[in-house]
């Protein structure tokens, strides 16, 4: 069956490096970018601008119905149990190239969660249907330590809401820009929880696309959660979608080869470069002369590194896919026992059984918003009711 790609789905744009009209936050230079089939073959950047020719594709992710249905049977979370009624929305915490993310506290318990809002309208525009079912999805899925929890999700005629865990740590990203490199340990330690994360994705095939340390929040004891599945997808197989923020794109993304596993840990790669260096290894302010560095330039190291961590880099950051870590017949378990990782005590790890090398200093409790930027607030009209052009889009909500 083919699931994917034949309509037009696809492009998903946003500054979350460059910062937005509504928020500029230093540092943040590059997009996420998004692009699949059946949109003639153009990668898109900012609000629908063509920037890339694209060579046209196959571009279809192939899996039965069978494995599909029992992939889709595993969902714990029911859309429109919930309602805008049960909770009190307080303030924005994010924003992103759709919507918004609040801080809201439930009228029946007085926890805290985050409620990320996305508009129909920009979703349907930025041709991005497919990818906010399939992150719904994912995340009515997944179960880990180290992965954000969504309990809920629901609709009004023009916004869809999700209902998640509120992490009050901040973004991991937020901690490397004020601290501008991790101590080998500290990237080691962060390094090392994601590795799980991945673990259990790759376990599920749901590849997750867009890791880097945006989507990478600290909770209040300096453990990481994965948030921001709107790139992740059932693959249990291979695709082509052009997506994923540029400094961190694999080169089988960009030239639009079939792929899999292999580009998470590619961005892996990419990760611990930037938590060691505090910048990533094939920057560049033009996105093209980005994604020629990804295919051709010579990954270089500052002085700094370690041996270890440089073997490791130079066997992530690999564009032959048959020598990349993760990739290869004992999956995780070749980068779990690099040397690099040899402190880990992997068990202990997972049930979070370790000091963390930060502590986010949360001093007002559960509701504590110190950790995150302050962003303008904006009238909000949600709880619309009347005509939803889009009510066919978003079902599962
Ligand atoms: N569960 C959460 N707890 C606390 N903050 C959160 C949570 N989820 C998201 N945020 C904050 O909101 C920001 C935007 O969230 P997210 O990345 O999911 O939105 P998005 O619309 O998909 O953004 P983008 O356009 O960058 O992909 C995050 O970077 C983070 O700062």
């Amino acid at each position: 069956m083919s699931t994917e790609e034949q309509n037009g789905e696809g492009q998903k744009t946003l500054d979350s490096r460059q910062g937005d009209e509504t928020h500029t936050d230093e540092g943040r230079e590059s997009k996420t970018t998004a692009t699949e089939n059946g949109n003639e073959g153009k990668a898109v950047e900012k609000e629908g601008e063509e920037t890339q020719e694209k060579p046209k594709h196959p571009q279809v992710t192939y899996y039965n119905e069978e494995q599909y249905k029992q992939f889709i049977g595993q969902a714990r979370v029911t859309g429109g149990k919930y309602s805008l009624q049960d909770f009190q929305i307080l303030r924005t915490l994010g924003t992103g190239s759709f919507g918004r993310v609040h801080l809201i506290r439930s009228r029946h318990n007085g926890r805290y969660y985050a409620m990320k809002v996305l508009k129909k309208e920009i979703v349907v525009r930025l041709k991005q249907v497919e990818h906010t079912n399939d992150e719904r999805l994912m995340l009515s899925i997944v179960t880990h330590p180290f992965i954000i929890r969504m309990w809920g999700t629901f609709q009004d005629a023009q916004q869809i809401f999700m209902i998640m865990d509120y992490i009050e740590g901040g973004e991991l990203f937020s901690l490397l820009r004020k601290s501008q490199r991790f101590p080998n340990p500290v990237a080691k330690f962060y390094a090392a929880e994601v590795c799980l994360a991945l673990e259990y994705l790759h376990s599920k095939d749901i590849i997750y696309r867009d890791l880097k340390p945006e989507n990478i929040l600290l909770d209040k004891n300096g453990h990481i959660k994965i948030t921001d599945f709107g790139f992740a997808k059932y693959v249990p197989d291979v695709t082509y979608t052009l997506c994923g923020t540029p400094d961190y794109i694999a080169p089988e993304v960009v030239s639009t080869k079939p792929y899999n596993k292999s580009i998470d840990w590619w961005s892996f790669g990419i990760l611990i470069y930037e938590m060691l260096a505090g910048y990533t290894p094939f920057y560049d302010s033009n996105t093209m002369k980005t994604y020629e560095k990804i295919l051709n330039a010579e990954l270089r190291f500052p002085p700094f590194f370690n041996e270890d961590v440089k073997d490791l880099l130079s066997r992530l950051i690999t564009r032959d896919l048959s020598q990349r870590l993760g990739n290869l017949q004992n999956g995780t378990e070749d980068v779990k026992n690099h040397p690099w990782f040899k402190e880990v005590v992997w068990e202990k790890l997972l049930s979070r059984n370790i000091e963390t090398p930060y502590e986010p200093p949360i001093q007002q409790g559960q509701g504590d918003t110190s950790q995150f930027d302050k962003y303008p607030e904006e009238d909000i009209n949600y709880g619309v009711q009347g005509e939803d052009p889009y009510a066919d889009l978003f079902h599962d909500f």
